[in-house]
């Protein structure tokens, strides 16, 4: 396969802006089709240490295979830089709609963060631990189904033959990196190993943000959000729908492995089974036609 150079791509405007990255609305000059171009400064990568960051995201991007997933087409690199061609998602993310809604509705809440647990379900079936999920770096396609992205901080476990993470030394090791301060799990504020859960405590504080337009440890500075994250001190809005309280309130919980998803309370198939989820078709989620955001 021809390598691809940056003259095979007319860059247009900046569409996101990582912290080691920044990512441009990009035509491939042949094809007219659009991408969104991310690119890194190598100087910077190496002076700032992040190099691991961008070889883990794509190798998670190698992996993935799914409808809710940024593909990655193309990587190639100059004296300067690193490219990395990836699907335009043309809505941009869902934070986007959040601001300009303030709150979702049942039936949107409903259906975007069920996306959102089928992602995860593909995901953490890999072995892979995103670790920085948020409404920015949940994409809505042309088709207004969710496109996640945002690998370079994921962590990828080594699976035995039930699928279960391997408990082995490597495994436990402590986390390099901690996600946005808002989403983060308290496991991983008290440094101990990253695991599926985090991305459910993540999940949870999407499902809050979502119906509440706020988010559920927002706090004066960061280190007071800290406190009340690693204390799960966090309270609902009078009105809060009440069986999205009680999803909520089943995964905002200290202990990972008592989070509903895991493996101790049900699994997805308990999670999927809740009863804010009652009467949604799981199986044919990606083909429907989402609600309209409003
Ligand atoms: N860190 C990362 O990996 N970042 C990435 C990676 C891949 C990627 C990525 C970021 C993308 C970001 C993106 C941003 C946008 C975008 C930027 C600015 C404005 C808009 C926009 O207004 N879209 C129309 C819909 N909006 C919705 C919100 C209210 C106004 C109207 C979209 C579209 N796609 C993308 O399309 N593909």
């Amino acid at each position: 396969r021809v390598k691809r150079t940056p003259n095979d791509f007319i860059f247009g405007k900046v569409i996101g802006e990582g912290s080691y990255s920044t990512v441009y609305l990009a035509k491939e000059v042949s094809t007219q089709r659009e991408f969104a171009i991310k690119i890194c400064e190598k100087k910077h990568l190496i002076r700032e240490r992040k190099t691991h960051f961008v070889m883990r995201e794509k190798e998670v991007f190698m992996k993935l295979d799914h409808p809710f997933f940024v593909k990655l087409a193309y990587t190639f690199q100059d004296s300067e830089r690193l490219y990395y061609v990836l699907t335009y998602a043309r809505n941009g993310e869902l934070l986007g709609y959040l601001h300009k809604l303030s709150v979702f509705d049942i039936p949107c809440t409903r259906f975007y963060t069920a996306e959102v647990i089928l992602a995860l379900e593909y995901l953490h079936g890999l072995g892979i631990i995103h670790r920085d999920l948020k409404p920015e770096n949940i994409l809505l396609g042309d088709d207004m189904h969710i496109r996640i992205t945002d690998f370079g901080t994921s962590k990828i476990l080594q699976l035995d033959e039930n699928g279960k993470p391997v408990n082995s030394a490597e495994q436990k090791k402590k986390n390099s990196f901690v996600g946005t301060a808002e989403y983060v799990s308290p496991e991983v504020l008290n440094n101990e190993p990253a695991n599926f859960g985090s991305d459910f405590w993540a999940l949870g504080c999407i499902i809050y943000q979502c119906l509440s337009g706020s988010m559920p440890f927002r706090s004066g500075n960061e280190y007071q959000t800290f406190q009340k994250i690693v204390k799960a001190e966090y309270t609902f809005p009078e009105g809060f729908n009440a069986e999205a309280k009680d999803l909520v309130s089943k995964l905002l919980v200290l202990d990972p492995e008592e989070r509903l998803g895991m493996p101790n309370t049900g699994g997805m198939s308990a999670l999927k089974s809740h009863k804010f989820y009652a009467g949604l078709d799981w199986d044919t989620l990606p083909s429907s036609s989402p609600p309209k955001l409003m």
